[in-house]
């Protein structure tokens, strides 16, 4: 793991993956054939990019309660602790319709509602995700969400894995289809003959499910483009290595892209982490993705003083940030961007990832600069509410028309004046 200085920092920015052009063509294409033969091409991508031929493409009930047999029922047990975790902290993000009403007789206000349907995307690929499924489908059904959807890739023996499986079966989600991808992202979006389409898309995935839900944003609306996963680690002489260098090699595995960067005033912590990255690496089951990500996306950053730290912390703009110092709350009052904040020396990453409670999906490439956790908030949308009474009209009609007939919009004055029998 490269040590590098405050002014090389710049190097380690990332912006949204926007793929290559060939991805992007091959996406668009993929979305377009979707959409043109529905059922029939999202059977021919899913044999050429996943390796297996599905005739029926939903999950059965048996496949599901077959996954659940297969299970061990301590990990069922530690699921639903996880997922109780999870509703809880997303419960407090509940937002209530509001209503105020004016001396004047008005009501004016904000009524909240749900989406109709919900599409999931729960990453497969490299990696199975029962995570993924709690943290996109728990604050859809706390935001009240009547068709909660998942779609994931199956794996070369045409299954889905029983994690997956069992954590969609302890939240009662029950329509989940076998597809993966750029195919099931348009599915999602444009409907087949066995899938209804939805009115929103969540979910991380790989550069081809980025650029699809990137290409059918508009037709419905989608969360975020999450990219590879990162994290930042700012600690001072308090930190133990081992421990920094655990958590930085936890986000290292995700992905081969995926970054990790430990910010420090400490040289004697920059040389411990070092070490330590390259002894526990070794051991690791995915060595060849965290090499990868630790060769071209990891670095220690050497700072001279603590302001200098925490401005390249907000610099970066991490996905995670983890603050090991000796006073994490108030350096964390200092840090404008990241998308989670992890404080003091028992917050490892993983504890956020599976079962503190907060959402593991977050901004990352930089767009906690303005983005936040996915949240309740993603599945709600707000309507404006209007209830003008006769006297509040008769207060400001004559104004109304005026401001109309000022951006020249005759009609809209006279809308508002064929009332004037009423408030006359
Ligand atoms: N941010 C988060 O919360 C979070 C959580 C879990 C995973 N992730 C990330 O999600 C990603 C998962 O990626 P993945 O690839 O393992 O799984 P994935 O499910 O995103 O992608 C697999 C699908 O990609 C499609 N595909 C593969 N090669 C293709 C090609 N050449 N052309 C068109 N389509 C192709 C296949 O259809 C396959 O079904 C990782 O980067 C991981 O870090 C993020
Ligand atoms: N750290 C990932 C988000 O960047 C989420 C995850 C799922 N499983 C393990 N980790
Ligand atoms: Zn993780």
């Amino acid at each position: 793991m490269k040590i590098i200085q405050r002014n090389e920092v710049t190097s380690l920015k990332r912006s949204v993956d926007q793929g290559t052009e060939e991805q992007r063509e091959s996406v668009k294409k993929i979305i377009q054939e979707v959409r043109t033969e529905g059922n029939t091409a999202v059977k021919r991508f899913t044999e050429l990019f996943d390796g297996v031929s599905l005739d029926q493409w939903q999950v059965t009930e048996d496949e599901i309660d077959e996954a659940y047999e297969s299970v061990d029922g301590e990990f069922v047990k530690i699921l639903s602790e996880a997922a109780a975790n999870i509703r809880k902290f997303h419960e407090k993000q509940q937002s209530n319709s509001w209503f105020h009403t004016s001396e004047d007789g008005s009501i004016l206000g904000q009524k909240i509602t749900p989406v109709d349907a919900a599409g999931i995307y729960v990453p497969g690929g490299t990696a199975a995700y029962p995570s993924s499924v709690f943290m996109n489908v728990i604050p859809a059904q706390v935001a009240g969400v009547e068709r909660i959807v998942m779609v994931t890739p199956p794996g070369k023996d045409g299954k889905v894995p029983a994690g997956v499986l069992v954590s969609a079966k302890l939240l009662g989600v029950t329509e989940i289809y076998k597809v993966g991808g750029a195919q099931a992202i348009a599915a999602l979006a444009y409907g087949t003959e066995s899938l209804t389409a939805v009115d929103k898309i969540t979910g991380p995935g790989n550069v081809f499910v980025a650029l699809a839900k990137r290409e059918v944003f508009g037709d419905v609306d989608i969360d975020m483009i999450a990219g590879p996963s990162e994290i930042a680690v700012l600690a001072d002489d308090t930190a133990r290595g081992e421990e920094v260098a655990a958590d930085l090699l936890s986000q290292a595995e995700h992905d081969a892209r995926s970054s990790s960067v430990l910010v420090t005033t400490s040289e004697k912590l920059a040389k411990d982490v070092q070490q330590a990255v390259h002894n526990q690496m070794e051991t690791l089951p995915r060595y060849e993705i965290v090499k990868a990500s630790i060769e071209d996306y990891g670095a220690i950053v050497i700072c001279d003083n603590k302001k200098e730290a925490i401005s390249t912390i907000n610099e970066i703009a991490a996905e995670h940030l983890e603050i090991v110092t000796e006073n994490p709350f108030e350096d964390m009052a200092k840090v404008k961007h990241a998308g989670a904040i992890f404080l003091g020396p028992y917050s490892s990453e993983p504890v956020g990832d599976y079962f503190a409670g907060p959402n593991h999906v977050l901004p990352t490439s930089g767009t906690a600069r303005f983005s936040s956790p996915l949240s309740v908030d993603d599945f709600v949308k707000k309507s404006s509410v209007i209830s003008y009474s006769g006297q509040a009209l008769r207060e400001h009609g004559d104004k109304i028309a005026q401001f109309a007939r000022l951006e020249g919009l005759e009609a809209h004055a006279r809308a508002i004046e064929t009332r004037k029998g009423r408030w006359e």
